[in-house]
């Protein structure tokens, strides 16, 4: 039997990571799995915007998709618990990663570069991949965002085996949080930061 949580998990669930990390199809067999309901905010986007990502991209440019992008993220966290899979750009936001970590459990998606390569060059669907070497272009996100990403409440290496297996990972290192970390309260209840002075 494949491990499932004991529990319903407090808070809607957001994956983050690079490209290729397994985000969207991690995600939605993680939704499977524990019986919620699964969203990925680019297909959100894409739907809003009736248009691919790499349309958006053509047509409006990257600025324009990261607004869209935290947009639709904040609203999507306004929704019922689910699985949020999200684009790899948009936990670079300040706002989403704030928002992410007040409503919200945070699972990163972590893969080795190699990997991340093989999985994205099956399909042409990714636009900052499509000029450059992807190699390294991603060699390069993954300098400057592994530090954000490092930021999730949970860590998962998304390796080179079956889907189901690193579904069960995340399914594990969820429960263990869960059951060790003072905030998997529900969103409402958490207490809330203090104010810090400048
Ligand atoms: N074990 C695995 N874990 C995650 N993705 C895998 C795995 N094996 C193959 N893939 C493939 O890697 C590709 C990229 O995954 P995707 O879910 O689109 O990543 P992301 O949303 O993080 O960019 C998909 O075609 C997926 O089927
Ligand atoms: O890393 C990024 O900046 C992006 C990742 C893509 O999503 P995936 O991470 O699901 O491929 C998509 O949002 C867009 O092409 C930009
Ligand atoms: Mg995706």
């Amino acid at each position: 039997m494949r491990p499932t949580l004991r529990q319903r998990p407090p808070r809607t669930l957001v994956l983050v990571g690079l490209m290729g990390a397994g985000k969207t199809s991690i995600g939605r067999r993680l939704a499977a799995r524990l019986g919620l309901p699964f969203v990925d905010a680019d297909h959100e986007i894409e739907r809003a915007a009736g248009c691919s990502i790499p349309e958006f991209f053509d047509r409006y440019g990257e600025p324009a998709f990261r607004e869209g992008e935290r947009r639709v993220i904040a609203r999507l966290l306004d929704q019922p618990l689910q699985v949020l899979s999200t684009g790899g750009g948009a936990f670079m936001d300040a706002e989403t990663r704030a928002l992410v970590r007040q409503r919200a459990h945070s699972i990163w998606l972590r893969a080795e570069l190699d990997l991340l390569v093989q999985r994205t060059a099956r399909r042409g669907n990714r636009p900052l991949l499509k000029d450059a070497d992807p190699h390294e272009t991603l060699r390069k996100l993954m300098d400057l965002r592994h530090p954000y990403y490092a930021q999730a409440d949970i860590t998962v290496d998304s390796g080179d085996r079956p889907a189901e297996d690193t579904v069960d990972r995340v399914v594990e290192a969820l429960q263990a949080y869960l059951d060790t970390d003072a905030d998997s309260q529900p969103p409402e209840t958490r207490p809330q930061p203090a104010a810090v002075e400048s």
